[in-house]
């Protein structure tokens, strides 16, 4: 910010010609007053960036935390909290499913740091923990280039750190299920022949790495098996069916007949969404507990799919009809977490009800779709940012934030 401010000046001296104490005259003759000139120099002074107010850690307390994934959906909050929290926070993300906006408010704040980094090439650093969400969570993402989606190189990394290590695993380790609600100690039913098991079975497999590591090299490891989750910051293109249904329901308002929700199946099929605050909460409690084996983190709040299409459908207003096409291969067909050992153990459990949750995400979306210059920004403000505006006198975000709608 100085630095264009300086470059601002410099811009001032360059191209304007003083020929009185009050007035300037531009090289193409424009004539401009030095009171304007001050209007503009503050104007560019006060859209400096500020913070978020950041708890002050001390070097006792505070840790050095990587973030892999950071720029994307659930990384991005993950990031927001720890910063919050006053740790040091390295963000490690090759922007195939993340986006800069996302962390975009904490460019430049002297707790963070961002690296265009491919997680599948070693990475260099020391810390003290680590998040390692990178990886595409979306089926259509995860299918397109599914020989990367395979690929886990980073618990090299951990074991030349010894930074203790949480692994982001996935409810499809249970694969299509056929026990309900689906307990940590279920063995799962997963196909390893087929379009997801690029996706499960790497997962599965990085759980048994994170195993061998902890036995071998004796690595702090945590494995979070994560259930659905939704919220602000979802890739538009996301393809999942939170996503996709309130993004058809806002379109379809303004007459796209193809943009209903479309049902994969039946719709008789289920899952249970969590919001993404309470995942948040989740994986930072289970990360600073002293648990090694898997745990899963999820909403056992259950709906059919058909059931959700019309919920979405009601929250929005949307008046259209839900279609139905083509049932996926190896759809899971029922999924509920068992979340006693979270609740017992981190005493965690979602406190975000699926409507609260739903509006925020719907209004989020809703805005996206206001979105159509490059410097508007549909900011998100976490709850917590509010809570800590309270204690801060000067909290905005970026000067471009553009908050339509209050979420
Ligand atoms: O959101 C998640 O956390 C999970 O998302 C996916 O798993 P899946 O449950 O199949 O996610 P979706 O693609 O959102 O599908 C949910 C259900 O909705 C259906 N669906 C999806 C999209 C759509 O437009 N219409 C539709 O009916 C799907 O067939 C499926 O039955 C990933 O594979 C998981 O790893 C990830 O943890």
């Amino acid at each position: 910010m100085a630095l264009t401010l300086v470059q601002y000046r410099f811009d001032v001296v360059l191209h304007y010609v003083m020929v009185s104490r009050k007035t300037l005259f531009t090289t193409d003759g424009k004539q401009t007053t030095i009171a304007q000139l001050e209007e503009r120099i503050q104007a560019l002074e006060a859209s400096k960036t500020q913070y978020p107010e950041v708890t002050f850690l001390s070097y006792k307390d505070r840790k050095r935390i990587l973030v892999t994934g950071g720029a994307g959906f659930v990384g991005s909050h993950l990031v927001d909290r720890l910063m919050l929290q006053g740790h040091e926070v390295i963000v490690a993300d090759n922007f195939f499913t993340g986006r800069k906006r996302n962390i975009e408010h904490w460019i430049g704040h002297e707790n963070f740091e961002l690296i265009n980094h491919d997680i599948v090439n070693p990475l260099f650093i020391e810390v003290d923990q680590i998040y390692h969400l990178a990886s595409p969570a979306s089926p259509p993402h995860y299918m397109w280039n599914p020989v990367k989606t395979i690929k886990f190189f980073i618990l090299g990394l951990a074991r030349r750190v010894r930074a203790r290590f949480l692994f982001a695993s996935t409810s499809e380790v249970y694969g299509d299920p056929e026990v309900h609600p689906q307990k940590e100690t279920y063995f799962g039913n997963v196909n390893s022949f087929g379009p997801r098991a690029c996706y499960d079975e790497s997962k599965r497999v990085a759980e048994a790495m994170c195993y061998a590591y902890a036995k071998q090299e004796r690595i702090s490891i945590r494995i979070a098996r994560i259930f659905n989750t939704y919220g602000p910051r979802m890739h538009m293109n996301d393809g999942r069916v939170v996503s996709n249904f309130i993004l058809q329901s806002l379109q379809n308002e303004s007459i796209t007949v193809r943009n209903t929700p479309y049902i994969y199946g039946t719709g008789k099929q289920t899952r249970s969404f969590a919001y993404v605050s309470d995942l948040i909460d989740g994986l930072i409690s289970l990360m600073n507990s002293n648990y090694s084996s898997p745990v899963n983190i999820g909403n056992p709040d259950e709906y059919t799919i058909e059931q959700f299409a019309l919920i979405i459908k009601d929250l929005v207003g949307a008046n259209s009809s839900l279609a139905f096409k083509e049932a996926v291969t190896d759809d899971p067909q029922q999924r509920r977490p068992d979340i006693t050992l979270a609740k017992t153990l981190l005493n965690w459990q979602p406190r975000v009800k699926l409507i609260e949750g739903l509006n925020k995400t719907i209004a989020y979306f809703r805005n996206e779709l206001l979105v159509k210059h490059h410097s508007e920004r549909n900011v998100y403000f976490p709850t917590e940012w509010i809570h800590h505006s309270d204690l801060s006198t000067t909290v905005t975000v970026t000067s471009a934030s553009n908050l339509r709608e209050e979420f």
